[in-house]
């Protein structure tokens, strides 16, 4: 198969170009995920790297009534929009600063408006338009990495014309991007996937508790933060107010995730577990249900993809009397729901019930259950397992198949199982960029 293109030959590379870091197997690609495909420190560089933006000035580039090329740069007003696959802002021009220092409308544009025509024809066309976004422009609300860093390609889908706040009449665009399989730039999953193998997390592999005669390590590398959190192993635990931007940052989009899944009401994460896997590294089948959890787990997976697995554990899945539940996908699950009905309404007692369940089971080889649901989970995929009866039942394990995964797990500890002095550490306070509203 030819190698795909990537953007940046795509779109010409205005730019030096950084050392690549890989976050998946396709590493060739990898580079214009996290980098702008192409950027400039000058517009003079800009302009004369990029064949579809040879306009020194002005936020357009025109050529035979054809708009080729658009930059988003300073403050585009309250009204406008911007994320990597859409874009909804004034068309520009005809504006001077205002005392304040804001962009207003300052003459009247209509159809005759030079920029408005070629935003037309190129929508008509379907003509491709390269955006380019300027460290100047507030919409976006994020540290860039240039001067001016080209987004995407995008076509313009409708120009229109708005009463702007101080009563003119001023054209607007929207834009879409062009080819939406194409990974984004810039995408907060790739950022901090990249983030998170340049600082010093201080993941490590952990003993196996209970293995204490001959050390066996987990097949995985592990950090904590916020409140101390013990499952297969004791992990240490740093508290929230030591952990880098990077876990904070995730925490925001887990929190997020806890609340989209579960409702306003869901317990706070105040636990954040850094899972960290090398090629073929894994997690066996185990449950997060300890006592001293809440309900809720939400994890962010970020790299390799992986495969998560869940079964019915061993005691549920073959069954017997004292097993009271009988959950679907159980051995005999049929038989053994209707010997319930029958227990249940009177027509069994309490010795014949054991004694049917148990014959059902004796001659069967008690085994391990089947998988019930196998989640692919892929590079910015978020999962949340809730309620307690689920890690209760049935158990999950993780596969991952890269070179690279790591997996953030926001739980809720309970603040009365946490000694006195520890409680500390689950304190969390999000600064204003590490809210995360899914955007
Ligand atoms: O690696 C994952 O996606 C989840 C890890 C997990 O199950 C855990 O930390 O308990
Ligand atoms: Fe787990």
């Amino acid at each position: 198969m030819p190698k795909k293109r990537t953007c940046s030959e795509n779109m010409q590379d205005g730019g030096t170009r950084k050392p690549r870091i890989e976050q998946n197997d396709t590493a060739g690609d990898e580079e214009a995920r996290n980098q702008p495909p192409a950027w400039a420190d000058s517009r003079h560089s800009l302009c004369s790297a990029l064949p579809w933006f040879r306009s020194v000035q002005g936020g357009s580039y025109q050529s035979n009534k054809l708009c080729y090329g658009f930059l988003l740069d300073r403050d585009g007003g309250p009204r406008d929009y911007l994320d990597d696959e859409i874009v909804i802002t004034r068309v520009g021009g005809d504006c001077k600063l205002d005392a304040d220092g804001n962009l207003k409308q300052h003459r009247n544009q209509d159809e005759n408006t030079r920029v408005v025509e070629s935003l037309r024809e190129s929508m008509q066309s379907g003509l491709a338009v390269g955006l380019i976004i300027g460290n100047k422009n507030t919409t976006i609300a994020r540290k860039l990495p240039h001067r001016f860093n080209v987004m995407a390609w995008f076509r313009v889908v409708d120009v229109w014309f708005e009463k702007t706040s101080n009563n003119k009449t001023g054209a607007r665009v929207r834009f879409q991007k062009l080819d939406l399989e194409q990974p984004s730039w810039p995408n907060g999953p790739n950022e901090l996937f990249k983030r998170l193998q340049e600082v010093d997390l201080g993941l490590r592999r952990y003993p196996v508790r209970g293995q204490s005669a001959d050390e066996m390590l987990t097949a995985h590398f592990a950090v904590n933060f916020g409140m101390p959190y013990k499952y297969v192993v004791s992990v240490d635990s740093k508290g929230f107010d030591e952990a880098p931007v990077e876990i904070m940052f995730a925490l925001g989009r887990l929190d997020w995730a806890t609340r989209e899944a579960v409702g306003a009401g869901a317990r706070k994460p105040n636990e954040l577990l850094t899972v960290g896997y090398f090629q073929d590294m894994s997690m066996g089948f185990h449950d997060d249900g300890e006592d001293s959890l809440g309900p809720t787990i939400a994890t962010l997976s970020l790299g390799s993809q992986a495969t998560m697995r869940f079964r019915l554990k061993k005691k549920y899945y073959n069954g017997n009397a004292a097993n009271a539940a009988v959950l679907p996908g159980c051995e005999f699950f049929e038989e053994r729901k209707e010997l319930k009905e029958q227990h249940e309404n009177g027509e069994l007692d309490d010795a014949e019930y054991v004694n049917k369940c148990m014959e059902l089971t004796s001659d069967i080889t008690r085994r391990e259950a089947k998988d019930m649901i196998a989640l692919e989970l892929h590079h910015g995929d978020m999962v949340v397992m809730h309620g307690s009866l689920l890690q209760k039942y049935y158990e999950h394990s993780i596969a991952s198949e890269g070179k690279l995964r790591y997996a953030l797990t926001a739980r809720h500890v309970l603040e009365e199982k946490v000694e006195l002095k520890e409680r500390a550490k689950g304190q969390l306070k999000f600064t204003a960029d590490q809210i995360y509203d899914g955007e």
